[in-house]
């Protein structure tokens, strides 16, 4: 069947209209004034509404095995909480157990996001390296749509990416068209302080944010974006939460290096101040690394998305329990790291971005969506409201409240660390492939309705790092 979008004002990354947009077998076909509806439509009223293009998220962990435990969001569950939030995408993480062939890790996530809602794809993590490795990325490349591998510099003695990896790793990456991606904080430094912390007898979670302070965070992004200039290759830092590190990025981004950046809902919205609760598992329920930081650095990470420094927002969802956190109860190292908001993203950048004057409606689209679309190579399938693209949208109602609490979340972790907040501007309908996901508080769609999306590599920013690499070649002089 197919379905008829009536009367919505259609909001992009760059346009505001109102129109009628009609969606046959899962891609938009017609975008008019009026389109007549006939019987064999599902007609939907957007009157009053803004229909924008779904969510994309491009940082999720659902279902991650993790110090010691899983995050309790599997692929079903943290999708739907995904639909109910407006997003109908998120790229999730494949990430192998060093020494792990990384395409048997691939199959072993893929076998695992069967059971997804919304639609999904995989960056591959490198956490080690072989040629194997190297073998498999290309393989990764041609053979399985995926264009982007994550490398952790923290996470010591468990999946951190050493200098030497990274190097072998980019130059894989700019060889394939992809792009490498890293989480940026100085994992022996991270470690050096965790363990003089516990030495002096601070335990609790409060320890967690001495233990990786901002220079933490801006020494490796500028370790990272330094190694991705050396080689010639574009670079993605996900989850920033330092002002120091904004201005690291801005720094070279100003000397010609291009470099993506992604920040989290969560580090705009929220700051340090939870970890001094005398409540331990309310402390340790926002343990997640980077943490929280002094509001000085919120408004930094605005400026960042304002200026163009900034270009993504994700949520890095990553789902721990009371009693997964409790693992960490004498020893803050052990609480699992991860904080849930995929299903809050997109009413929290409207709530504290557009109702605060920060973003426009149309920047809203851009950094929920149209901006990761680009990056990873999925525009205009996805982030966009054109013909051929694929029929997914929020309709938006910017005038209705909400107040956030774990009574009405959709995802099965057990502490919402918004409870309570209200905000105004909520997704009222998602719809993904053409077909209604989620309405009013209920998910319509099922397990399987997700599809695995494919990413081409050499991303249209690559024709242009190419002929750069090119014309700035190192040649021998000829001495003859
Ligand atoms: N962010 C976090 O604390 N947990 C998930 C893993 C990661 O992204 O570092
Ligand atoms: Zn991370
Ligand atoms: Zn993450």
């Amino acid at each position: 069947m197919s379905l008829l979008i009536k009367n919505g004002n259609i909001v992009t990354h760059d346009q505001a209209y109102r129109a009628d947009i009609l969606c046959d077998n899962g891609v938009i076909t017609t975008i008019e004034n009026s389109i007549l509806e006939t019987s064999s439509m599902e007609v939907i009223d957007a009157e009053g509404l803004l229909v924008m293009p779904g969510g994309i998220d491009p940082h999720t962990h659902m279902q991650l095995p993790f110090m010691g435990t899983v995050a309790i969001d599997d692929f079903e569950s943290g999708t739907k909480a995904a639909l109910a939030g407006g997003t109908t995408t998120i790229i999730d993480f494949v990430i192998p157990n060093p020494q792990q062939r990384i395409l048997d890790a691939y199959h072993q996530w893929r076998e695992w996001a069967e059971k997804s809602a919304c639609d999904y794809s995989f960056h591959v993590a490198i956490t080690w390296w072989a040629n194997s490795v190297y073998q498999d990325m290309k393989t990764l490349v041609e053979q399985y749509g995926v264009n982007s591998f994550k490398h952790f510099m923290a996470y010591k003695n468990a999946i951190m990416a050493t200098d030497e990896m990274m190097i072998a790793s980019f130059n894989r990456c700019l060889e394939l068209g992809a792009i490498p991606t890293v989480h940026a904080e100085n994992g022996e430094l991270v470690y050096h302080l965790q363990q003089s912390l516990l030495e002096r007898g601070i335990t609790g979670p409060e320890a967690h944010p001495s233990s990786r302070p901002p220079i933490v965070e801006s020494e490796a992004a500028n370790r990272a974006i330094t190694i991705a200039a050396a080689i010639g290759s574009p670079i993605y830092i996900v989850h920033i939460s330092a002002k120091q590190t904004v201005d690291a990025i801005q720094y070279a981004q100003n000397n010609g290096h291009r470099v993506y950046g992604e920040c989290l809902a969560v580090h705009l919205t929220m700051d340090d101040s939870v970890y001094q609760n005398t409540n331990w598992e309310y402390a340790a329920a926002h343990v997640m690394s980077p943490p929280f930081r002094p509001k000085v650095h919120q408004q930094a990470l605005w400026n960042g998305l304002t200026s163009g420094t900034l270009h993504t927002t994700a949520t890095d969802h990553c789902a721990f329990c009371d009693e997964q956190k409790a693992m960490g109860k004498e020893d803050f190292t052990k609480i699992p790291n991860g904080v849930s908001s995929v299903e809050e993203r997109l009413t929290l950048l409207w709530n504290e971005g557009v109702n605060k004057g920060r973003i426009t409606a149309n920047e809203f689209v851009a950094l929920t969506s149209t901006n990761s679309a680009k990056i990873f190579n999925i525009y205009p399938q996805k982030g966009a409201i054109q013909i051929g693209s694929d029929a997914d949208f929020v309709l938006w109602d910017q005038n209705r409240n909400k107040k956030i609490s774990l009574k009405t979340q959709k995802s099965k972790v057990d502490f919402n660390i918004f409870e309570g907040m209200k905000v105004t501007g909520i997704p009222v309908c998602t719809i993904l492939a053409g077909k209604v996901a989620y309405r009013d508080g209920d998910v319509i769609a099922q397990a399987g309705d997700g599809r695995y999306i494919n990413r081409d590599t050499f991303a249209p920013y690559y024709s242009a790092t190419k002929l750069k690499n090119q014309i700035n070649q190192a040649k021998a002089v000829d001495r003859k």
